[in-house]
């Protein structure tokens, strides 16, 4: 039997449509969404991301403002750029392009972004929110993920999930996304031992370790939906996610492939956020 191939790109498309037509009621009431994208440094995968979400934008008629800085720009110099774009009218989101050059503190950055801007979901205001199931801006990889599932037919209340990973930005919240629709939900990470032990009891398992390939038949039971957020380059430097999409594929009843998977829908949710926050700024403007 094959796995059913979740597609990515087409589900994002969907919800870009909608999404493109709230920013013309925004239009039409004078307001332009907004996204600034912060650039530090030129690391090449990163010029290739922010080329992708500009692009995005523009199809959808918002309006985008990439800013670029120099790779030895002080942490000062970038927290006044931050502050700067938290007083524009023009912008409603920011983006801090992850990963900074070491000599800048992450941690620092993310909390200088106001909260009503922060449309990547990072700050502790929207992460402490979001644990608590408040309004807020959803991080956009695990959101995206929350929606791929909807968008499938897969209901997960009463499902076992079992994450492999557990950084600030897909692992952790992705656990709590899952918990809030009343998934059973297990963390895996570096330190577990015998892995395939927790990974083949997971109905839906979700890879998020940043290895390539590091997922195979061994680790899945029969039936699993398997979601791959993993973004990693093989030795013949072709793209190619957490999951052996080969060896799963017949075992797993549902697969993500890498690229056309998770990729485009952190996009798609990133402009739902944005559009998201100029329809807020334009409710507190009427208040
Ligand atoms: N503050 C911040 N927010 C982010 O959301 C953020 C970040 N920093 N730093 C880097 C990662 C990576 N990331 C991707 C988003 C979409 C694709 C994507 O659309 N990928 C396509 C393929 C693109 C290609 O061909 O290279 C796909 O999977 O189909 C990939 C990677 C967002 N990130």
């Amino acid at each position: 039997m094959s796995s059913i191939i979740i597609n990515g790109k087409e589900i994002g498309q969907e919800i870009r449509t909608g999404v493109a037509a709230r920013v013309q009621v925004l239009k039409a009431k004078g307001v332009t969404p907004g996204l600034a994208v912060i650039l530090v440094g030129d690391n090449p995968a990163s010029k290739t991301y922010v080329a992708n979400k500009q692009k995005s934008c523009e199809q959808i008629g918002m309006f985008s403002d990439l800013i670029k800085l120099p790779e030895d720009i002080s942490e000062q110099a970038l927290l006044q750029q931050i502050r700067e774009l938290n007083n524009r009218k023009d912008i409603h989101g920011i983006l801090v392009q992850l990963p900074l050059p070491k000599h800048i503190d992450e941690d620092k950055v993310i909390q200088t972004i106001s909260p009503e801007k922060d449309v990547d979901g990072f700050s502790p205001i929207s992460v402490g929110k979001m644990m608590l199931g408040q309004d807020t801006y959803l991080p956009c990889t695990p959101y995206g993920v929350m929606k791929l599932l909807e968008h499938s037919g897969i209901d997960v209340a009463g499902k076992h999930a079992v994450i492999v990973g557990r950084s600030h930005i897909v692992g952790k919240p992705m656990g709590q996304l899952l918990l809030q629709k009343d998934a059973t939900v297990t963390y895996t990470h570096s330190k577990t031992p015998d892995l395939p032990s927790f990974t083949k009891q997971a109905d839906i398992l979700i890879a998020a370790v940043g290895r390539a390939n590091f997922i195979t038949s061994e680790h899945i039971k029969e039936g699993a939906v398997i979601i791959d957020v993993g973004i990693n380059r093989d030795e013949e430097n072709h793209l190619c996610g957490d999951v052996n999409f080969d060896d799963v594929q017949g075992i797993a009843s549902h697969i993500t492939p890498v690229p056309g998977g998770v990729g485009p829908m952190t996009i798609t949710m990133l402009l739902e956020n944005t559009v998201q926050a100029a329809e807020k700024e334009l409710e507190r403007q009427a208040e």
